[in-house]
């Protein structure tokens, strides 16, 4: 489906490409997720792989034929759902979706059936500049899903989402991939990362530190850790987080068992979040670096 190799991508006037030397290959069917801090390049890899970017180096094939050799076609399989979608402010949910229709050659779902996929057919008369963040980012996944596509993009897809919407858009995917879709979905959320992707890759700097299945990750990084709640001097509540097989030799640890107040300590399996972070040195999120 997507086959990606030795590829790097500079921007226009940037001396440094933003992402260098990347090779991957994603089958059909497979939810695979890009994940990674921000300004680490997922974006810009999902840009080259839509063939909005066509100046890489290497090579990438997508749905058999390089992309920067893709002509209007290629379009008409893909659905690309990305942060900030263009809508006409001014028109009605039903009337962006009435007028993206158009735009297809090939057979496309009714606008109501399309509503109805992100629970947004109450709302369907209403202006989009009246809609919420959230229900603008369903509005969107709806227009990308209604010819069908074979592929599809999603740019953080459950992101500034409530619990309900989140839920209801992870089982959305879920119905695309039993469908035979494949999906390729950046996010900064390992958990939903767990949760749908069949296999996943760490992008740091621009790079392809490691891809797997997150059952495989877990396990290989796997083992459980230890969890230490101690009082800091300060009088604060601080945490450590120690693999139980690194516990005997972990100097930190013994440090903080002989002289701090110890609050609680618990075992529990390192989630893919704690993998990311060991794996890459870098936190997914600014505030836990
Ligand atoms: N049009 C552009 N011109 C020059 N540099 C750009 C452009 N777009 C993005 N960049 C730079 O490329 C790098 C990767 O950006 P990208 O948007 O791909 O990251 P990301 O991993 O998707 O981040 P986020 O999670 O915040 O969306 C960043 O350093 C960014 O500043």
């Amino acid at each position: 489906m997507i086959e990606v190799h030795e590829m790097s991508y500079a921007y226009p006037g940037s001396k440094q490409p933003i992402l260098q030397d990347m090779n991957f290959q994603i089958g059909t069917g497979e939810i695979f997720g890009l994940l990674g801090p921000s300004g680490a390049g997922k974006s810009t890899t999902q840009k080259v792989l839509i063939g909005m970017l066509k100046d890489y180096t290497g090579s990438v094939k997508v749905l058999g034929g390089e992309i920067a050799r893709s002509n209007r076609t290629f379009y008409e399989k893909i659905g690309v759902a990305f942060e900030f979608p263009n809508f006409y402010m001014r028109l009605t949910a039903r009337e962006n979706l009435q007028m993206f229709r158009t735009l297809y050659s090939v057979p496309t779902v009714e606008v109501n059936e399309a509503l109805r996929w992100v629970s947004l057919e109450d709302y369907a008369d209403r202006k989009v500049q009246d809609y919420s963040k959230g229900m603008k980012m369903r509005l969107n996944l709806a227009r990308s899903l209604m010819h069908h596509p074979q592929l599809l993009f999603l740019d953080e897809p459950t992101s500034g989402l409530d619990p309900t919407n989140a839920a209801h858009i992870k089982q959305l995917m879920i119905k695309q991939k039993e469908e035979g879709r494949t999906i390729v979905l950046t996010t900064h959320n390992m958990a939903l990362a767990e949760q749908l992707c069949d296999r996943v890759a760490f992008v740091v700097d621009g790079k392809i530190r490691l891809i797997d299945t997150p059952a495989r990750l877990m396990k290989e990084a796997g083992q459980t850790q230890v969890e230490v709640k101690y009082a800091h001097e300060d009088g604060s509540v601080k945490a450590l987080h120690v693999p139980t097989h690194e516990l005997s030799q972990h100097t930190q640890f013994h440090s903080i068992m002989n002289s701090h107040e110890l609050l609680s300590i618990h075992s529990h399996e390192m989630s893919l979040e704690q993998l990311f972070i060991r794996v890459t040195g870098r936190a997914l999120h600014e505030a836990e670096q």
